[in-house]
């Protein structure tokens, strides 16, 4: 069957780390939706060097979670990050596209389970990434942002009006 047509998926907000266009230190991860996974390619660069000519860990740790925010899209409800492990299997090198693919591998209740691998242009997978993200309400964001940012994620993520089942 014919790959199905690649969907472009908004940033989570203007100032998000990984994919926030107004963020000068951001990633900016531009996201699509192939299906059921979220695809980025990503060419990390000079400002993520860990050693040198390489990506640092953390950078790549940060792209997955990102990424991973984007599954949500696909869900539908709106979750953060309990547990991320990041398999680095091979050093990857600053200047070469790598591509992201995450999906949900399964949900038990508030818990989504998620995995992502990242492949360089040589066909090589550099990393893999499991995380479990765990389902909030708006009551997680409100302390902590302007009202109208926290109404407007909600907005963009309609989460479904839904009792959390464990
Ligand atoms: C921002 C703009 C867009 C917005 C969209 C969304 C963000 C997108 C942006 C994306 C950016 C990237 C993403 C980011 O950067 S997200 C930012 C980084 N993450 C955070 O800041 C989260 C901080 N943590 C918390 O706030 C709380 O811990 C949360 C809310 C997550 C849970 O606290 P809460 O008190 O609610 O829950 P609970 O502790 O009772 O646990 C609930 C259930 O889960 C089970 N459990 C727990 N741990 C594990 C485990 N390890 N294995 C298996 N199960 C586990 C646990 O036993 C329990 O089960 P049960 O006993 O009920 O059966």
């Amino acid at each position: 069957m014919a790959d199905p047509m690649p969907i472009s998926l908004p940033p989570h907000h203007p100032q998000c780390l990984g994919c926030g266009p107004d963020n000068p230190a951001g990633l900016h991860l531009d996201v699509h939706r192939h299906g059921d996974t979220v695809v980025t390619d990503i060419t990390f660069d000079p400002r993520h060097r860990g050693a040198p000519g390489l990506a640092h860990g953390g950078a790549i740790s940060a792209a997955c979670d990102d990424l991973f925010g984007f599954v949500l899209y696909l869900v539908e409800e709106v979750a953060v990050t309990r547990t991320l492990t990041v398999n680095y299997l091979a050093p990857v090198p600053l200047g070469q596209p790598h591509r992201i693919t995450a999906r949900l591998q399964h949900r038990h209740g508030r818990r989504l389970h998620l995995e992502a691998t990242g492949t360089g242009p040589d066909g090589l997978t550099r990393f893999t990434a499991e995380a479990l993200f765990l389902t909030v309400d708006h009551n997680h964001f409100a302390p902590h942002g302007a009202d109208t940012e926290v109404q407007a994620m909600f907005t963009h993520h309609q989460p479904h009006d839904r009792e959390h089942h464990n």
